[in-house]
C-alpha cells in the first residue's frame, strides 16, 4: 500500500502516522468488554457468580432455548478469520488481520447494537478451521466469517452452515453481493437499462466475485450475459488453467480472452479483485453510461478520477467512503445479522439476501433527511448517478434493511421466534440506535393510535416541509404547512421533497378565515394596546399568529414552530393567542437522557428567577409531565447546599418552596433542599436517611433559569447526553417550540409531542 503522509486524493484525510496513531492511542486497538450488571456488592457478586449463577446454569441444562434470555447469546456474533484473503492486500496472516476483525466487530456494534469478537484461527488448513469453529455455537448467535480467500471460504461457509444451527455467513461474499446488487438496481434504473439484458463483466472470481455474480444472476441477469474474470482472463468454456468448481459453474461461450476484451461494449463492470485492474482505456470501450462498481480495498480497480478523464457518463462506485457511491458491505452485514437474531433465524437463506438488496436499494430512492444531509457536509444528496446506495451514517438503515431481513425469515420458515408485531419492532430497532427514540416510541405510538391535524408554522422553510412529510409517512396525522403555496411547492420541488398526500397548505392572506381569525386576536389584544388593524397585520403575516389561533379556534390540534425565530419570541406570540390551562404554570421542561438514565429538568424556558411558590409549581408541573411521560416522578428541589448546610441566603426560596409543596399535600415523592449529587446518587444520598426520596431523582427543580440552562447544555456538549427540550407544558393548547438549529428529525419529534400534549 502506498504511504500516504500527504492526503490522498479524493478527499483521504489522514497519514499511516495517523492511522497507527489511531488505533494504539488510549487502550490500543478498537474495542473493550463492558459488563452489563452491576458488580459493586457482595450480593452482586452472588447472583453473577457462585452461588446464583447455579440457578440460570440449570435452567439451560432443561431447556437451552433459556440460554437466550439468561445470557450474552442471542446478541452475540463472532467476526472468524483466518487472514487469508485480508481485504484487497492479500494473505498476510490472521494475526494482521485483528485490526480489521475489530473494525467489523465495532461496526456492528455501533450500527446495529449487535455485540461481537473478533476470532482470528491460525491455520490455512480448512478441515482445522471448520473444525474450531463449529464448537463455538454454544458462545455465539451468529457467525461472521471475514476475509477467507476462494475457494476455502465457500467449502468452510457450506460445512459449517450444516454444522451449525445458528446464521453462518461469510460477509466478503453475500454482504458485498448483496450491497452490489442493490447498487445495480439503482443505478440501472437511472441508466433505463432493463436488468435482464445487461452485460456484465466481473473482475475477480473469488469470495466476493462469485457471491455477486450468483446474487445479480438471482436478479435476473441472463447467464450468458456475464463474463467472470481472474487473474488468468475471462472464465471461457473449456479453460482449464486456474479454475475450480465455483467458478466453471459461471463459463460462458466467449471469444474473449482478456479483460479488455470482455469490456468491449459491456454495460457493468464489477470489481473484487486489486487495485489498478481496471484501465481507462477499457472504460472508454464500455457502452454508453457504463456502470462501473471498482470495489477493491482499500484502493480500487481504478479511481473516479481516472473515469472522469475519458467518460463524462458513467456511474461510478468504489468501496470507500472518501467519494460518492460508497458499495461496501458495512450497508449490510450490521442489520442483517440484527434481523437474523431478532427472529432467532437457524440461518440467513437466499430470500433473507435479496430482501436486503431490495430495501436498501428502495431506501437511496428516497428524500434524504438532515441527519444523513449533515454526514455530506450539508449537499443533500438526490437519488441520481451521485448518490445510488445509502451513505454508512444513514440512520435509517437499520430499520429499512433489519425488519425486512427478519419478515423473510418468517415467510421462509427460518425464524425460531417470530415478530408478532412488526411496527413496533421497526421501532425498537430506532431505540438501538438512539436512546432517545425508546423514549419517543411510546409518544409515537400514542399519536398513531389518534392521529393529530399539526400546523408546522414555518411552512417555507424545507426541513419544515421534510419534517411534515415524515410526520405524515409515519402516520402521526395530517401536516398543516402555513405559507405561499407557489413558494412552498417551488422550494419543495427544488429540495426534492415530496408533499405527499396528508399535507395541507395555508396561506393566511387566501384563508376564508382570515378576518374571522383577526377579529379573534383583536378580542384577546385590543386592551393590551393592539387595534384591529394591527391585529390584521399579525394575522397576515406572522404565520406564528396564524398558527396559534388555529389551534386556539380548533382548526388543528397542536403546533410546532421555532426553526426562524428565537425561542422567546415565538413564546411570546403563543402566549398572546393561547391562555394557561386553568390550574397550570407555563414552564419548559428538558428531557435529559444520559448513561440508560432519564432525568427531567425545570423549568428550562420560561422563569427567569422563581419564587418559592413558583418554584413548588414549576414542581407540580414536572412531576405531571413525568407521568405523563410515563414515569413516577421522585423530584428533588436542587440548591448548592443541602438540607442547610452550608447555610446561605441564596437556598431560603428553595427551602421554603419545599414547605410549600408540603402544605399542598402533593401526590409525590420530592425533598430537598438538596445539591445534584446528592440527588442523584443514592450512596450520596445515605448521608441523609431522613431524605424522603425513595430512589435517586427522576425531576431535578432547578433554582433558576440560568442554572437550568447552564446545565443541560453542558451535560449535552460534555457528558454525551442527549437533551429533548425544552417541552413547553402548562398552555391550555399544545403548541412545541425547537430551537433555531433544529433538524427535521428534531421537528418531528417536537410535533409528536405537541400531538401527544404532555400538559
Ligand atoms: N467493497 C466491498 O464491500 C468488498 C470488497 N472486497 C474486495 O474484493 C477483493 C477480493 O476479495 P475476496 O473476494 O474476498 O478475495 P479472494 O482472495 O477470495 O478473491 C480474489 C479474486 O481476485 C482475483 N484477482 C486478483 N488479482 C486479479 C487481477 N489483477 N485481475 C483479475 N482478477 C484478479 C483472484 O483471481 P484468481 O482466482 O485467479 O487468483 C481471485 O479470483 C478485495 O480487494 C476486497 O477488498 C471484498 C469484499 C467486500
Ligand atoms: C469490505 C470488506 O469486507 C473487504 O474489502 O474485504
Ligand atoms: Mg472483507
Amino acid at each position: 500500500m502506498a504511504s500516504r503522509d500527504e492526503p490522498a486524493k479524493g478527499g483521504l484525510s489522514f497519514t499511516d502516522q495517523e492511522a497507527l496513531l489511531f488505533h494504539q492511542q488510549g487502550k490500543p486497538g478498537k474495542l473493550e468488554i463492558v459488563p452489563t450488571k452491576p458488580m459493586a456488592t457482595q450480593r452482586d457478586l452472588s447472583l453473577a457468580y457462585s452461588p446464583g449463577v447455579a440457578v440460570p446454569v440449570l435452567a439451560i441444562k432443561e431447556d437451552p432455548s433459556r440460554a437466550f434470555d439468561y445470557t450474552a447469546r442471542g446478541n452475540l456474533v463472532a467476526v472468524v478469520t483466518n487472514g487469508t484473503a485480508i481485504l484487497g492486500l492479500g494473505n498476510l496472516g490472521p494475526l494482521a488481520a485483528k485490526p480489521v476483525m475489530e473494525g467489523k466487530a465495532v461496526l456492528f456494534k455501533r450500527f446495529a447494537d449487535v455485540d461481537s469478537i473478533d476470532l482470528e484461527i491460525d491455520t490455512s488448513d480448512v478441515d482445522e478451521f471448520i473444525n474450531c469453529v463449529r464448537y463455538l455455537g454454544p458462545t455465539f448467535g451468529g457467525i461472521n466469517l471475514e476475509d477467507i480467500k476462494a475457494p476455502d471460504c465457500f467449502i468452510i461457509e457450506s460445512r459449517l452452515r450444516e454444522l451449525m444451527d445458528i446464521p453462518v455467513f461469510h460477509d466478503d461474499q453475500h454482504g458485498t453481493a448483496i450491497i452490489a446488487a442493490a447498487g445495480l438496481i439503482n443505478a440501472a434504473m437511472i441508466t433505463g437499462r432493463d436488468i435482464t439484458t445487461m452485460k456484465v463483466v466481473c473482475n475477480g472470481a473469488g469470495a466476493a466475485g462469485i457471491a455477486c455474480i450468483e446474487l445479480i444472476k438471482a436478479l435476473g441477469v441472463a447467464h450468458d450475459n456475464v463474463i467472470l474474470c481472474d487473474t488468468k482472463g475471462p472464465i471461457y468454456r473449456g479453460r482449464e488453467a486456474g479454475m475450480n468448481q465455483w467458478k466453471s459453474a459461471h463459463a460462458v461461450d466467449t471469444d474473449a480472452r482478456s479483460l479488455a476484451d470482455a469490456l468491449k461494449g459491456a454495460d457493468v463492470f464489477v470489481g473484487v479483485s486489486v487495485k489498478g485492474a481496471l484501465t481507462p482505456e477499457m472504460v472508454a470501450s464500455m457502452a454508453d453510461q457504463p456502470i462501473i462498481f471498482a470495489m477493491a480495498n482499500p484502493d480500487p480497480e481504478i479511481t473516479p478520477e481516472e473515469v472522469a478523464a475519458v467518460r463524462e457518463d458513467a456511474i461510478m462506485a468504489t468501496g470507500r467512503s472518501d467519494y460518492p457511491n460508497q458499495v461496501n458491505n458495512v450497508l449490510g452485514f450490521p442489520y442483517i445479522f440484527r434481523g437474523a437474531l431478532d427472529v432467532q433465524a437457524t440461518t440467513i437463506n437466499e430470500p433473507m439476501k435479496v430482501a436486503a438488496a431490495h430495501a436498501l436499494a428502495a431506501l437511496a430512492r428516497e428524500d434524504v433527511p438532515d441527519e444523513v444531509a449533515a454526514a455530506y457536509k450539508g449537499n443533500r444528496p438526490r437519488f441520481g448517478p451521485e448518490y445510488i446506495i445509502p451513505v454508512p451514517f444513514d440512520p435509517r438503515l437499520i430499520s429499512c434493511i433489519s425488519p425486512a431481513v427478519a419478515k423473510a425469515a418468517m415467510d421462509s420458515g427460518v425464524a425460531r421466534k417470530p415478530i408478532v408485531d412488526m411496527e413496533s419492532y421497526a421501532q425498537t430497532l430506532n431505540a438501538r440506535r438512539d436512546p432517545v427514540a425508546g423514549t419517543l416510541q411510546r409518544i409515537f405510538s400514542k399519536v398513531r393510535s389518534a392521529p393529530k391535524r399539526v400546523v408546522f408554522a414555518e411552512g417555507e422553510e424545507p426541513q419544515v416541509m421534510r419534517a411534515a412529510s415524515s410526520f405524515v409517512a409515519q402516520g402521526l396525522g395530517e401536516a398543516i404547512l402555513i405559507g405561499r403555496e407557489d413558494e412552498i411547492r417551488r422550494v419543495a420541488s427544488e429540495a426534492g421533497i415530496e408533499l405527499r398526500a396528508g399535507i395541507e397548505i395555508q396561506n393566511a392572506r387566501l384563508s376564508n378565515k382570515n378576518k374571522d381569525y383577526a377579529e379573534f386576536l383583536f378580542a384577546r389584544l385590543q386592551r393590551r394596546g393592539y387595534l384591529l388593524r394591527d391585529c390584521q397585520r399579525l394575522v397576515n403575516g406572522d404565520r406564528n399568529y396564524w398558527g396559534a389561533i388555529m389551534v386556539a379556534r380548533g382548526d388543528a390540534d397542536a403546533m410546532v414552530t421555532g426553526s426562524t425565530r428565537n425561542y422567546s419570541v415565538a413564546l411570546d406570540t403563543v402566549r398572546k393567542v393561547i391562555d394557561t390551562k386553568p390550574g397550570h404554570r407555563v414552564i419548559g421542561a428538558s428531557l435529559v437522557l444520559a448513561r440508560g438514565r432519564q432525568v427531567l429538568v425545570a423549568d428550562t424556558a420560561v422563569h427567569d428567577m422563581p419564587t418559592s411558590e413558583e418554584l413548588a409549581d414549576i414542581a407540580e408541573e414536572a412531576a405531571h409531565v413525568a407521568r405523563r411521560l410515563g414515569y413516577e416522578p421522585r423530584v428533588a428541589m436542587l440548591a448548592f447546599s443541602t438540607f442547610g448546610h452550608p447555610a446561605s441566603e441564596r437556598a431560603e426560596r428553595v427551602i421554603e418552596a419545599v414547605a410549600i409543596l408540603d402544605k399542598r399535600r402533593v401526590d409525590f415523592e420530592y425533598d430537598g433542599e438538596m445539591a445534584a449529587d446528592v440527588a442523584l446518587n443514592m450512596d450520596a444520598m445515605a448521608a441523609y436517611p431522613f431524605c424522603r426520596l425513595s430512589g435517586p431523582a427522576n425531576v431535578l427543580i432547578m433554582p433558576a433559569f440560568h442554572a437550568a440552562s447552564i446545565s443541560t447544555k453542558m451535560l449535552q456538549e460534555l457528558g454525551g447526553s442527549t437533551v429533548i427540550g425544552p417541552l413547553l407544558v402548562g398552555l391550555d393548547k399544545p403548541v412545541q417550540i425547537v430551537s433555531m438549529s433544529s433538524k427535521d428529525s428534531d421537528i418531528v419529534n417536537m410535533a409528536a409531542v405537541a400531538a401527544y400534549n404532555v400538559t
